[in-house]
């Protein structure tokens, strides 16, 4: 069974997929998968600073990864400019995991992607499980996580399709406002009714 986990930004995906790391699920997170491909030495990381330009890197050669952040947040033309460049690479090393996944006899894998909706990635997957908070949580979490400013914080959020909106399309919603216990314990009954309903 392949499940899509996915959010909003700082909503709580990492949080949750911690938890299910701790299950020995396999786990295939587009957010890291996203930093391999524009390593050093990369086609992706060459054609990022062919389009934004070198100040864009490090340098030690590596991605500036705030300053292209700041560029492509607030800007929707940028955004889709570098999602051109960066989505197809990820994709074609998300699948190759699973490929390696399933060849290791995986029955259940986790997709942990945050643009899973906006992306129309969906069709990976037989189920969607998403992490859920109130904007305002989620606006709160991000500025101290990241140390960001309201306005700052309020673009990224709005850079993705509101949280409200990809509730009412998922299979089950986290609500992730509360403890991370209470968060687990609603892992736990979601995870183990899909796992029992797929045997
Ligand atoms: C712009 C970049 C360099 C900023 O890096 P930074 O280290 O500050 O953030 P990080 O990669 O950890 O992403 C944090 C969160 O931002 C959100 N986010 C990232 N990219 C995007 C995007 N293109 N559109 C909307 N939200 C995004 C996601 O919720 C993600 O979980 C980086 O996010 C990036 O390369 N984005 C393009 C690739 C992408 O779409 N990644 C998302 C999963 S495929
Ligand atoms: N239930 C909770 N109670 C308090 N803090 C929480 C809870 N869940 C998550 N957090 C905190 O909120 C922040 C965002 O959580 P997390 O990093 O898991 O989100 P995310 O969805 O993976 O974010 P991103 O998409 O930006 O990577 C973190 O600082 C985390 O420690």
């Amino acid at each position: 069974m392949f499940i899509g986990l996915t959010g909003g930004i700082a909503s709580g995906k990492s949080t949750v997929s911690n938890m299910i790391r701790e299950k020995n699920i396999p786990i295939i997170d587009a957010d890291e998968v996203a930093r391999e491909v524009v390593e050093p030495g990369t086609a992706t990381l060459q054609a990022i600073s062919e389009q934004f330009g070198s100040s864009v890197l490090n340098e030690d050669g590596t991605l500036a990864r705030k300053k292209l952040g700041t560029i492509i947040f607030r800007d929707p033309s940028q955004r889709d400019i570098l999602n051109q460049i960066v989505h197809p690479a990820v994709r074609k090393r998300m699948n190759a995991l699973k490929e390696h996944y399933v060849a290791n006899g995986a029955k259940t894998i986790v997709y942990d992607i945050p643009l899973l909706y906006e992306s129309n990635l969906f069709h990976l997957v037989d189920k969607v499980l998403l992490v859920y908070v109130d904007e305002e949580t989620q606006l709160s979490r991000l500025m101290e996580r990241d140390q960001a400013g309201k306005e700052d914080a309020k673009q990224r959020i709005a850079s993705q399709m509101p949280l409200a909106k990809k509730r009412e399309r998922a299979d089950a919603v986290i609500d992730n406002s509360g403890t991370k216990e209470e968060t687990k314990a609603q892992l736990d009954a979601i995870l183990d009714k899909w796992l029992k309903e797929s045997c």
